[in-house]
């Protein structure tokens, strides 16, 4: 389902960060580990198709991220790939719910109000839908990334740091969202983090940066 070999990635000559590989099954949830800097942030991008890889391939459901032209990958991503940043990027001049229209009509699909109605109740955002994402206090802007990144049902969930900025009962109940979420349309989930608290929540966990 997600799969990657030897892949590489260099910001400048002579910096280059090794990942090894990743096999994450259909349906399968997985921690990626590792300490600041180590490369989370760029691997979550080059899994993504944000960043393409100086070597090594990322596939997708059977698909070379390599092998798609720039529109193409652009298609693909809104399609199959959720992703959930660091830090939420929501268009402020639109409100939360035209925010996830345009997630809708980017991958190509007609923006559905019933759908995006009822993922805002599911997340307890049902009366923020006509909000703009200023408006939004720091675990309703997560939720409603949350609910960006699984409108289009995608195959695959990235998440980068989704709970290091918060406290304990907060990072359970985001923790239990996102995987709540991920087999409501079961999507392989993959979260990059350095957070040890999460160590104990997913089994599946793949460790980056070891010398
Ligand atoms: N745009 C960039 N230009 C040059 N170097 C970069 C750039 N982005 C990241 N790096 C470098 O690449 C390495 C990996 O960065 P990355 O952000 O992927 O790490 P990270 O594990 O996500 O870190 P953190 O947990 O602190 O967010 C770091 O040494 C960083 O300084």
């Amino acid at each position: 389902m997600l799969k990657t070999t030897n892949l590489s990635y260099a910001y400048a000559p002579g910096q280059g960060l090794s990942f090894p590989d990743i096999h994450c099954q259909k349906g399968e949830h997985c921690l990626i580990l590792g300490q600041s800097g180590s490369g989370k942030t760029t691997l979550l991008h080059l899994l993504g198709g944000l960043r393409a890889p100086q070597a090594g391939e990322v596939m997708i459901n059977g698909t070379a991220l390599s092998s798609l032209s720039s529109a193409a990958l652009d298609r693909f991503r809104g399609q199959q790939i959720g992703i959930i940043f660091q830090t939420a990027h929501f268009v402020q001049s639109l409100t939360v719910s035209d925010n996830l229209a345009l997630a809708q009509h980017l991958a190509g699909v007609r923006p559905d109000r019933a759908r995006i109605r009822n993922l805002l109740e599911r997340l307890g955002l049902g009366h923020k839908g006509s909000a703009r994402p200023q408006q939004l206090s720091v675990g309703e802007k997560q939720r409603a990334s949350i609910a960006r990144a699984i409108i289009n049902q995608p195959a695959i969930i990235l998440a980068d740091e989704p709970t290091s900025a918060l406290d304990d009962r907060n990072c359970g109940q985001v923790l239990e969202l996102l995987e709540e979420q991920a087999r409501a349309v079961d999507a392989t989930l993959l979260i990059v983090t350095h957070d040890a608290r999460l160590k104990g929540g997913i089994p599946n966990q793949i460790t980056i940066g070891q010398p």
